[in-house]
């Protein structure tokens, strides 16, 4: 009888334990976690997705301890964001997920960023394929909405945010210019379906010429935040090589503008072993290939430098002079630094506006004489006319002893539009 129970004891136990190990293994195959980790080249685009995203769902649940709260000066509101080691509980079409943020740092002193994402298994073909996707469009709309620009440096790992404050509003330029480069820029954003069906690579080129200080860069920022597309440095000194060149066009993302700063001032074609003609026909064979939507802004001070081979259309496609500072110019930057609206009633404008039309002043050096007196408009109307007369007389001096060739002559602004892409030359 002894032996009977004995085994009865031993089958039950047996059982036991199997059922517990069933269980216990039908627990730990149940969920599925995603590790997605930060990476810096090329990024991973979910990971990037993810840290927009998730603030935009409720971060704060009963198991949350800690939060991120960050604001630049520039940004209205404060942002929140999921801190090292806190959970953020999802739904999407009736699955729920967990997303873990994690920071670790390895004994190689390499700190590594990572989500885990976790959910029932049974779901990873929906996870997979419409939630990842899903997190990613999101993640594209809300950068849209509100207006994240990045600036990069297309060696650099690092990423900023992009906080030029310059807007087609604030740019001193003839107001018919401005509503043509506004008018191509939107223009070109709106042609996805003609650059495909033409079979080019979805880009335009600009090239802003003119002297120091006449706005370029400002012009630039105008347009990134006008677009709201991420902008990236390449500065052509630094490339050494085919592959460089590929890895460094490659770091850059769709929705950009790609920025060549003083194409006239860079090494020339036999110490950088390429020329930019060849450099530009390699960008067309690589983004022609992925259909992504890019503009590429060429700065110089010198446009007579330049091989006419860059300036034709295709390469350059718009060529937008920036020049002296014109009375008109001078209206913006009047009320931009002063408040002033109507600035043909005060009585130093003509004094001002005859001096511009004679004077070579960049614009740049006429903000700096408003900012020195911004909180008396007198004051500094009085200081911009001094400086003016200045200015003035040491051109007429100059003038008389090296009477030479300015390429950044005082004139208003003037923009030339390579059409070669229109409907009309395409079919
Ligand atoms: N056309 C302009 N409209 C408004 N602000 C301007 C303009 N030009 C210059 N500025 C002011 O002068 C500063 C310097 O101008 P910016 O750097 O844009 O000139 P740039 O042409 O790019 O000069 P560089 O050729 O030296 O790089 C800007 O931060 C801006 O405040």
């Amino acid at each position: 009888m002894n032996f009977i129970v004995e085994q009865l004891m031993l089958f039950i136990s047996t059982a036991l334990n199997y059922l517990a190990t069933l269980f216990s293994l039908r627990r730990y195959h149940h969920d599925l976690t995603l590790i997605i980790r930060e990476e810096n080249w090329p990024p991973n685009q979910v990971y990037d997705a993810a840290h927009l995203y998730l603030p935009t769902i409720d971060l704060i649940n009963p198991s949350t301890r800690t939060i991120r709260v960050t604001k630049t000066p520039r940004q209205e509101a404060v942002k929140l964001a999921i801190e090292s080691g806190e959970q953020v509980a999802d739904a999407f079409e009736g699955i729920n997920l967990n997303w873990r943020y994690v920071v670790e740092k390895h004994p190689s002193g390499c700190v590594e960023h990572r989500f885990e994402l976790t959910f029932q298994k049974e779901h990873k073909d929906k996870v997979m394929t419409s939630y990842l996707a899903y997190v990613v469009r999101r993640a594209e709309a809300i950068k849209q909405e509100s207006k994240i620009i990045n600036l990069s440096n297309v060696y650099s790992d690092s990423e900023v945010e992009f906080e030029h404050p310059a807007t087609f509003e604030t740019i001193a330029m003839e107001p018919g210019l401005k509503q043509k480069i506004i008018k191509d820029l939107e223009r070109f954003v709106s042609r996805r379906e003609f650059y495909k069906k033409v079979g080019k690579a979805w880009k335009r080129g600009y090239l802003l010429y003119g002297p120091p200080g006449t706005g370029k860069s400002s012009l630039i920022a105008a347009m990134a935040n006008y677009l709201k597309f991420d902008v990236f440095e390449l500065e052509l000194d630094n490339i050494e090589s085919d592959s460089e060149l590929k890895s460094a066009l490659l770091s850059t993302t769709n929705r950009s503008i790609l920025v060549i700063e003083d194409i006239d001032c860079s090494v020339n074609d036999e110490e950088r072993g390429y020329t930019l003609s060849g450099l530009l026909n390699f960008m067309d064979g690589l983004w022609s290939s992925c259909g992504d939507e890019r503009i590429i802004v060429f700065t110089t001070n010198h446009k007579d430098r330049l091989e006419p081979a860059l300036l034709r259309p295709g390469r350059m496609d718009v060529h937008i002079h920036m020049s002296y500072c014109t009375p008109h110019a001078f209206k913006v930057l009047a009320s931009n630094y002063l408040g002033v609206e109507v600035l043909d009633r005060h009585p130093l404008y003509g004094e001002i506006a005859g001096l511009l039309e004679s004077t070579e002043v960049a614009p740049a050096e006429v903000c700096e004489e408003l900012l020195e007196r911004d909180y008396d408009v007198d004051a500094a109307l009085e200081g911009v006319v001094k400086f003016l007369k200045l200015k003035k007389l040491e051109g007429d001096n100059n003038n008389i002893d090296k009477p030479e060739f300015q390429e950044g002559k005082r004139q208003d602004m003037d923009v030339s539009v390579n059409d070669d892409d229109s409907e009309s030359s395409s079919t």
